[in-house]
């Protein structure tokens, strides 16, 4: 299972949750990346943890003014990025031409999405990985894996109708080991969370937790 992390824009400390996460990782034998907010990308990858953006933009070098390059993401550190997480929607045609700039820059890409349907348009995008996150239950207590279990399976029934190679994530309200072995036997092969590490007390403590059931 792929643990990917996203600090959202929280107001947590981005070096000690990726140092945790490196620790956590190499102690555990599990794939553990953190997506910092764009401006911590390098100081983030420094700390030897992979690393993901949040976004980047669908545009290559050019009159972009605020975009986030996906080579420039790549540049700072980053092996991956996330694209049209629920928090940041962007439309069908732009989504495609950010696969493709990540995928020119080397980039791993992960397409998110509320429900099946979307999950199977996005796989038709060919991304690396979709994740299915039902925008009702992020931020909240009670994991997608238990809530919604029927989501999950049929999100990865969907993408493997499109392509089979793409990889298929769930996310929302993960905080626990539990969440993360029951998002695998939902046929899951990564979890998205967010406040489950960010806004823990103890990160290093909440990623064990995460890991120990794997
Ligand atoms: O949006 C999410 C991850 O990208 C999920 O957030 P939570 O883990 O806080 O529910």
């Amino acid at each position: 299972m792929f643990i990917l992390v996203n600090l959202k824009a929280y107001p947590c400390d981005p070096i000690e949750v990726a140092t945790a996460a490196r620790d956590v990782a190499e102690d555990a034998g599990v794939r553990i990346a953190v997506s910092p907010q764009a401006a911590h990308l390098e100081s983030v990858a420094d700390t030897g943890v992979e690393t993901w953006a949040q976004h980047v933009s669908p545009n290559g070098y050019g009159s972009f003014t605020g975009s986030t390059l996906a080579e420039a993401v790549a540049e700072a550190g980053a092996e991956g990025t996330l694209l049209n997480h629920s928090e940041n929607r962007r439309k069908l045609a732009d989504i495609d031409a950010a696969v493709r700039a990540a995928e020119r820059a080397g980039l791993e890409t992960c397409v998110c999405a509320n429900n099946p349907d979307q999950i199977a348009a996005a796989a038709a995008l060919q991304p690396d990985s979709v994740a299915v996150e039902p925008p009702e239950l992020i931020g909240g207590d009670v994991s997608v894996a238990t809530a919604d279990p029927d989501i999950v399976t049929d999100a990865v029934a969907a993408a493997g109708g499109v392509d089979e190679d793409v990889d298929v994530y769930c996310g929302a309200g993960i905080s626990t080991g539990d969440d993360v072995t029951t998002a695998e036997e939902l046929g899951a092969s990564g979890i998205l969370l967010a406040s489950g590490v960010a806004k823990a007390d103890d990160p290093r403590a909440a990623l064990e937790d995460l890991v120990s059931g794997l």
